[in-house]
């Protein structure tokens, strides 16, 4: 691997921008000089101007002073119909935006108007703010105007909670439709917090006339952690993952839990607004931000499209201060813990000490770890998983593979253990000299066969060493490493493992003779017969073409076959083909096990994905494919971190989150549980039928069916897969995120695998998911078969535990192999002590079997 010096890693680039509540002024090539000049990179503009906002109140307030109070018809439709004569705002003037198309705009952030309310419960509230909406996309996308910024829905009118969000979302659809070119981005809070949520003078919500208005009976209203997530959640799925739609998300001063941070991680946040009342100060008065916004933001910073930042209400722009609106922002400064803005600059002479502060962050990101360096432009990208067995590599893939830093030790590591232990042990060997026989089956470019060379030396114990490989290409870089590299001590085979008769070895003529075995080039020549299934039993030490050679076994077998999933590559079917062959006494296999794990998680961009590749290809919602997880949220986790600055206590970590972040800020850790494993050598290969032309693979069938508790409500888009495998004694590789720091951190040969649901599945809180899934086959080929129900938990009686019972029940982490036979972990129905669970979503059964693997 190239030498690499995290000191030199750039680190993810800032993206830094401006943003001013009441901006008025003409933007020009000229202004947007000044603002690239204060070190900024872009800037917000208001769509519309506030004399157009005074038209649109003039107006209404007209049309109401006219207005007869709404009567209901016969059969009380009010509330579903207008009911009103239809009040139309006429179109933008001169004086109602200072917005011109010119070279600027493509700097711009356009924002429309935060005054409005799409959700009103008045149609006629309501239906104004829509107009008023579609009259700023339109005049943006006149303009040119590339990224908008729309306020969030307002989610609360009196007694009556987020009722109007559906009517938000109808219009954030129609609005795609009227700037084709246009990114919208919907500010949303990270919470829903009532109280943060009020009018100020000039807001259309309070104008909703009373009769539309449910009495407010001064219930007070709680924060609802997952209330402006739930609301997102509807307006895309209204807009159908729609792949202009994006999230800018105000962060708060006070961060919610992890659980909300970490949901909100895994969605199209393209912006992230930092207003000046979330920093604090430092002793010396200087504005920062807080230890977990700093981890935040570095978790953000890594995700495949990073979000730009906006600084909101720090002051104007330097240069631009005579021009500038009223800076509503500045006032927010001096608040009683928060030096003003003048005192700051006065203080530290910088005129812009809260973009000074993120540069300087920006600065500070920690280096990237291999696999994010490994993986830069794969992240949550789709690919469809290898299929080694029938499609023959190409050299640029083990190439690939060869990189990884940890895999190919992990393997001399065990390779040299399991020699030392062979000759400790002094267990008998299969050649007649006494050498150890070691075959590395599915040999590629030979990387496996070069670290058992080192293992054999390491130990000091002699090997004959023999390399299959089934691929004729890969075959002639074998030779040539033979002559070049191994000095001729390794014997090429090139066949498929499953037809080979073994290694060859010269009849004992005299105790003790130490002749290898093989002609000078290295090359076998068992490749010249034709293979035949169940002839290949080396305990018979059949003599070979009256040479003076036999069959005989080999004591340890090197594989490296594994798949994302474990046995997706066809390992276990690879494996079973040299079963015969592995020494039925002291034979090893390397690896000797693995098993495969899994977790439903929430991946809407995933999903959009899987949606839009289903438009030319049906089957994509049906295929398992190869992703580097980053911006999926885990929906069943094993611990509760408390959120705000105070889970230092957990240490797990997370598949998406690079390990050299904020550990006192990690992210929840999965519950990631097993689904089935194997074993190697297999002693329970059943004997196959004479009656049979074909060789059953019934024993490499595996079922599940597994229980996740889910703390908090989301919506579960599909699985994510990963394994674990002993390769011998206590030397194991895992890309299990709850195991991989400790069995192999910093392995990048295998990125998790991603099981896709056609449709999302809504899942409440405290609910429970039940996965079920296969592994089938029909003796030519392996697939999948998966389906996802959703609980949710209904009380039965009051005496049940103080605890939340998805939280009570969380299964932690995920077992070894080894430990897997004492483990029932089949999903136990109605286990709940006091609750009832009812069924609320349950997914298609997903095959699939139109890709499946050939054997
Ligand atoms: C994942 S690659 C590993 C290559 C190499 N051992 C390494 O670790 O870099 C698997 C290799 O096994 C070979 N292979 C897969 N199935 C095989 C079979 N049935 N018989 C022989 N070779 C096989 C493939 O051609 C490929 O070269």
């Amino acid at each position: 691997m190239e030498s690499y010096n995290p000191s030199e890693d750039p680190g993810p680039a800032f993206c830094v921008g401006h943003h001013e509540h009441n901006r008025l002024i003409s933007v020009t090539s000229e202004v947007i000089q000044q603002v690239h000049e204060s070190n900024y990179d872009m800037m917000t503009v208001p769509i519309t101007t506030s004399h157009f906002h005074s038209r649109v109140l003039g107006l209404l307030s007209n049309y109401l002073a006219t207005l007869q109070s709404p009567s209901y018809d016969s059969i009380g439709t009010m509330a579903t119909t207008q009911n009103t004569r239809p009040l139309v705002i006429p179109p933008l003037s001169k004086t109602d935006s200072y917005l011109t198309p010119n070279d600027a705009t493509s700097q711009l952030v356009g924002v429309t108007s935060s005054w409005i309310d799409l959700c009103s419960p008045d149609p006629l509230i309501a239906d104004l703010s829509r107009q008023v909406l579609m009259l700023e996309v339109a005049y943006a996308a006149f303009c040119g105007i590339g990224y908008l910024l729309i306020p969030g829905p307002k989610l609360h009118h009196g007694a009556l909670h987020s009722e109007g969000v559906i009517y938000y979302a109808r219009a954030v659809q129609d609005a795609l439709k009227l700037g084709p070119y246009i990114q919208f981005h919907i500010w949303l809070q990270m919470v829903d917090n009532p109280e943060a949520e009020f009018d100020t003078m000039g807001d259309l919500a309070p104008l909703a006339r009373a009769e539309y208005l449910e009495p407010d009976e001064g219930v007070s209203l709680k924060v609802d952690p997952f209330g402006t997530w739930d609301a997102w959640d509807a307006i895309r799925k209204t807009c159908k993952y729609h792949t202009r739609l994006f999230v800018a998300l105000a962060m708060p001063k006070q961060l919610p839990s992890l659980y909300v941070q970490s949901r909100w991680h895994s969605e199209p946040v393209h912006l992230l607004t930092i207003d000046a009342s979330s920093f604090l100060k430092n002793q010396k008065g200087y504005p920062v931000l807080a230890k977990s916004h700093q981890a935040l933001i570095a978790k953000m910073m890594r995700l495949r499209t990073a979000p730009w930042i906006l600084l909101c209400g720090v002051g104007p722009i330097p240069g631009l201060e005579g021009i500038e609106g009223s800076g509503v922002g500045q006032s927010q400064l001096s608040g009683s813990d928060y030096p003003s803005l003048s005192q700051a600059n006065k203080k530290h002479n910088d005129p812009t000490p809260h973009l000074s502060y993120i540069r300087n962050l920006q600065q500070r990101q920690p280096p990237r770890t291999a696999i994010e360096r490994f993986g830069v432009g794969y992240q949550d990208y789709l690919q469809a998983p290898l299929q080694p067995l029938t499609v023959n590599l190409e050299s640029i893939t083990y190439e690939v593979f060869e990189k990884d830093p940890i895999k190919y030790e992990w393997y001399e590591k065990a390779i040299t253990k399991a020699l030392r232990d062979w000759a400790d042990q002094k267990k008998p060997t299969s050649h007649p000299d006494g050498k150890v026989i070691l075959a590395v089956v599915g040999a590629g470019r030979g990387p496996l066969v070069t670290r058992a060379l080192k293992a054999s030396a390491e130990a000091g114990v002699e090997i004959d060493i023999w390399a299959v490989e089934k691929n004729q290409n890969a075959f002639v870089l074998l030779q040539r490493h033979n002559e070049t590299i191994w000095d001729g001590k390794v014997t090429l085979v090139q066949s498929d493992m499953r037809s080979w008769k073994g290694p060859l070895v010269r009849r004992q003529q005299t105790k003790g003779a130490q002749e290898p075995v093989g002609d000078t080039l290295g090359i076998e020549d068992s490749l010249l017969y034709s293979p035949k299934k169940g002839a290949n039993d080396p305990g018979r030490a059949s003599e070979s073409r009256g040479l003076g050679v036999t069959h005989t076994h080999v004591d340890i077998i090197v594989s490296e076959l594994l798949g994302s999933f474990a046995d997706n590559e066809l390992s276990p079917e690879c494996l079973d083909g040299v079963n015969d062959l592995i020494n039925p006494t002291h034979g090893i296999s390397i690896p000797a096990s693995y098993s495969a794990h899994f977790t439903p998680v929430s991946a809407p961009k995933l999903h959009a994905d899987v949606v839009h590749q289903t438009v030319s290809n049906p089957a994509a919602p049906e295929t398992p494919y190869v992703v580097m997880l980053h911006a999926i949220d885990f929906l069943s986790t094993a611990d509760s971190p408390t959120g705000v600055e105070s889970s230092s206590s957990n240490n797990g970590n997370r598949a998406s989150t690079p390990s050299a972040s904020f550990t006192a800020t990690e992210f929840p850790t999965p519950n990631v549980q097993t689904a089935w494993s194997f074993s190697h050598p297999n002693l329970h290969i059943p004997p196959q039928s004479p009656m049979q032309s074909t060789i059953s693979n019934a024993h490499n069938v595996r079922q599940t069916r597994l229980s996740f508790p889910a703390q908090n409500r989301g919506a579960c888009h599909g699985l994510a897969g990963y394994f674990e495998t002993v390769l011998y004694g206590d030397v194991e590789l895992s890309t299990n995120p709850v195991t991989m720091d400790a069995k192999s951190a910093n392995m990048i040969s295998w990125f998790p695998i991603y099981f896709p649901l056609k449709t999302p599945l809504n899942v409440p809180e405290n609910g429970e998911i039940i996965v079920t899934m296969y592994r089938q086959t029909d003796d030519r080929k392996v697939w999948y078969e998966w389906m996802v129900e959703v609980y949710a938990l209904e009380r039965t009686s009051t005496s049940s535990a103080k605890a939340t019972p998805a939280a009570g029940n969380s299964r932690v982490g995920s077992p070894s192999v080894d430990g897997l036979k004492a483990k029932d972990n089949g999903a136990k129905p109605n286990s709940r002590a006091g609750y009832r669970r009812v069924r609320v979503g349950i997914s298609d059964l997903h095959s699939s079997i139109k890709d499946g693997c050939l054997m």
